[in-house]
């Protein structure tokens, strides 16, 4: 029997990466990190179909959030939501909430009220299918390298915020942040709730150091997180 060698270098391959899997935490990071972005990629090609049936609109924010929910158990995270009662029961608002990482998407779809969309950086459009979820989903665009700009798409959005009963989700250290604590809050949130006149209603989405570190390359999966949503009034 013959084996090319191209075969027997992917058999080798195929052996040694469960191998390096446990062994290498870094290796596990970036694979678990991989995974995380190519399903969430996966599942916004499902979403894009789902959504488009009816264009751009909040509304499919409730497809994005019913797809994202079962991604925390593929990683072994269980979530506690603390406060949900807090969130205004009829009437639009500001969320602001801290932004350690990409897996704050879990926290935020765990406990995204109906007709709320997030603000992100205008880079994530570009993001292939996830940007054409995002867009369709209503997500509020802003480019921070040009405040003007900004401002102005803010301030539409509180016209919308009234107009068609919208909730907006800020993160308003304006980047991630896993440091521990928190960066000088950016002001837009505030003054879109001053235009709109709305409130705002501050989120905690617990530290995930314990279990989740980018700069340590440390993301484990014996340990069970527990991401924490309290909404105070
Ligand atoms: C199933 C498949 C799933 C697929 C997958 C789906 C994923 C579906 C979820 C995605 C989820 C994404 C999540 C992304 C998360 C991010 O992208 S985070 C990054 C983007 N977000 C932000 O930056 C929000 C926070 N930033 C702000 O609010 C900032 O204030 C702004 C508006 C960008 C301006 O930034 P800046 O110029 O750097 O900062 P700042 O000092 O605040 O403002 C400068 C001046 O403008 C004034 N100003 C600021 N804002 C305003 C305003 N609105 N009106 C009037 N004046 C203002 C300030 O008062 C200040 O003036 P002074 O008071 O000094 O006179
Ligand atoms: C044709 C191009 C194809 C590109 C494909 C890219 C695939 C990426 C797939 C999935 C990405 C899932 C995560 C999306 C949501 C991430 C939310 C987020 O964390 O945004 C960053 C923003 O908070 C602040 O950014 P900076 O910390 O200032 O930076």
């Amino acid at each position: 029997m013959e084996v090319s060698v191209g075969t027997a270098a992917l058999a080798l391959a195929l052996l040694l990466l469960p191998l390096l899997y446990e062994r290498c935490g870094s290796f596990r990071f970036f694979c678990k990190m991989g995974f995380y972005n190519g399903w969430i990629l996966l599942l916004a090609l499902v979403a894009i179909p789902l959504c488009a049936l009816r264009g751009r609109d909040v509304e499919n924010m409730k497809i994005i959030r019913g797809l994202m929910q079962h991604v925390k158990r593929l990683y072994g995270i269980r979530m506690e939501v603390r406060g949900a009662h807090n969130f205004p029961p009829r009437q639009p608002y500001v969320v602001v909430s801290n932004h350690q990482s990409s897996l704050d998407l879990l926290g935020m779809m765990e406990v995204l009220p109906d007709r709320c969309v997030p603000i992100a950086k205008r880079e994530l459009l570009y993001m292939g299918a996830v940007g054409v979820v995002c867009w369709l989903g209503g997500i509020i665009f802003i480019d921070r390298k040009r405040t003007h700009d900004a401002i102005s798409t803010m301030a539409e959005a509180a016209h919308t915020m009234l107009s068609q009963d919208v909730r907006v989700w800020v993160f308003p250290e304006g980047t991630r942040n896993h440091s521990g604590s928190m960066l000088p809050f950016k002001r837009g949130a505030f003054h879109l709730a001053v235009q709109a006149q709305v409130p705002v209603v501050p989120i905690v989405i617990s530290s995930y150091q314990h279990f989740y570190s980018k700069r340590e390359r440390r993301f484990t999966q014996d340990v069970w997180g527990t991401g924490t949503c309290g909404a105070g009034g």
